[in-house]
């Protein structure tokens, strides 16, 4: 029998992912027409013995995240519960906080996933590796280039036994070019270390006697308090893909992992694809369209599009690398191109949003997504085009390289602005 657990953090994380993380819990932000982590929980049911996934949190439960867990738990007829961190307790504090809930039933082994990752989660192939040796940590690894693998954990193994020897988190010079993917499988075992850990923290906090600071005593940092330190000592192993995998902090990337999953849905959900049908409009490579959606037939869609819940799209309207959430309009002959057009947001006749992708270099096979930063000598670099929720675009304006935050009636073109 095995488990799954989904780290979502909460409200203080996700910042890079404003000011669309303001209407949803980051998460639950569709990413191919699905929220964040049904791709998780998906790839999760899918493997045979799969008994309970359970995410755990910070965030107040709310009615998005409600209505999610019972949707999930209908669709996947597995149990999928929400355990609220009292506190935040890091990316091992958690796992071990409710220990008793993951272990209960005797699992042979759980998952452990990180929530903003988008990956083909070879969760199989996973266990297979685990059932043959029952090491007590499985970290899934893949390759990033030189400078990009600084912004992850990484990983050197022993070519031979996989046996991770060292582990850095986001090292400040070139360790290796295996990074940390944040998807894991422990077996029960893998909670002694972390009780250590706390025992440690605990005993430390007393001597230091600082009450309700953060990190807290109850937090414990997976990658540094406990791959660090038991890398080398037998414990620790890799298993290494090639298949896709990115992670999600941005917008811009949440874009980018949309395109991931939709060219993913050729092989798991063809179903989800739209395809050309007489009176419908023209699609070009991969589009999802929610059945409730309203797409005019003279409209041109894609690649890479998805269109959340009761949108419309008018007459003319040209869409490619876009995403547009739930209830959006599109007057007639707009034009969007890399860009999130944020939900109820209204963008009007000939009016043109525009985005630059900032996509991982093409040549370089091992490249990644940056993790951007917005600015650069104080300039907004460009990036993708967002619209919060509920703007008001008027017609025949260009708003290109620009963020505007939820609720503004913009009456003119902006150009690489964030408006306030
Ligand atoms: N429950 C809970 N979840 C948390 C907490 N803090 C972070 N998380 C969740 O844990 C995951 C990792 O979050 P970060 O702490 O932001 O780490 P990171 O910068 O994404 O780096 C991690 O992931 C990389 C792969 O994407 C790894 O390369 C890296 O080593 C590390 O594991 C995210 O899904 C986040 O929501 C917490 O206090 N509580």
């Amino acid at each position: 029998m095995l488990k799954a657990v989904i780290l979502i953090g909460g409200p203080q994380k996700g910042t890079r992912f404003r000011p669309l993380s303001f209407e949803v819990p980051k998460p639950l932000f569709p990413v191919a027409g699905v929220p964040m982590i049904q791709h998780h929980i998906e790839a999760c049911a899918q493997v045979p013995g799969m008994q309970e996934i359970l995410l755990i949190g910070f965030y107040q439960p709310d009615e998005a995240l409600t209505q999610f867990l019972e949707v999930a738990q209908q669709e996947f007829n597995l149990p999928v519960r929400y355990l609220q961190e009292f506190a935040p307790l890091g990316t091992g504090g958690g796992l071990y906080h409710f220990r008793d809930q993951i272990l209960a039933g005797g699992p042979e082994a759980f998952f452990v996933l990180n929530a903003d990752v988008c990956s083909d989660f070879p969760l199989s192939a996973m266990l297979d590796a685990h059932r043959c040796e029952r090491h007590p940590f499985l970290l899934l690894g893949t390759t990033a280039n030189r400078t990009q693998s600084l912004n992850y954990g990484c990983i050197v193994e022993n070519p031979q036994t996989h046996e991770v020897l060292h582990y850095v988190e986001k090292p400040s010079t070139f360790i290796s070019d295996i990074i940390n993917c944040g998807i894991y499988l422990f077996s029960p075992e893998a909670l002694k270390p972390l009780r250590d850990v706390f025992q440690r923290n605990q005993q430390d906090g007393q001597l230091e006697d600082s009450p309700g600071s953060w990190p807290g005593a109850g937090t414990i940092r997976l990658e540094q308090d406990v791959f660090s330190a038991l890398a080398g000592q037998g414990q620790i192993y890799v298993h290494l893909t090639d298949g896709i995998w990115s992670q999600i902090k941005s917008a811009g990337s949440a874009l980018y992992a949309s395109r991931l999953y939709l060219g993913r849905y050729q092989i798991t959900h063809p179903e989800r694809l739209a395809k050309h049908t007489p009176g419908g409009p023209r699609i070009r490579g991969n589009v999802y369209i929610h059945p409730t959606a309203k797409v005019a037939p003279s409209a041109v869609l894609g690649p890479n599009v998805s269109i959340g819940k009761g949108v419309t799209v008018g007459e003319g309207v040209r869409l490619r690398e876009s995403i547009v959430l739930h209830g959006a309009t599109l007057q007639e002959h707009t034009c969007v191109l890399h860009s999130i057009v944020g939900w109820g947001s209204t963008v009007g006749r000939w009016a043109r949003v525009e985005g630059t992708p900032n996509d991982p270099n093409p040549n370089d096979p091992r490249a990644r997504m940056d993790s951007e930063s917005l600015f650069k000598d104080g300039k907004l670099l460009p990036a993708i085009t967002i619209l919060g929720c509920r703007v008001r675009i008027p017609a025949e304006v260009l708003i290109l390289n620009s963020i505007v935050l939820p609720h503004k009636e913009l009456s003119r073109s902006f150009t690489n602005e964030i408006i306030l």
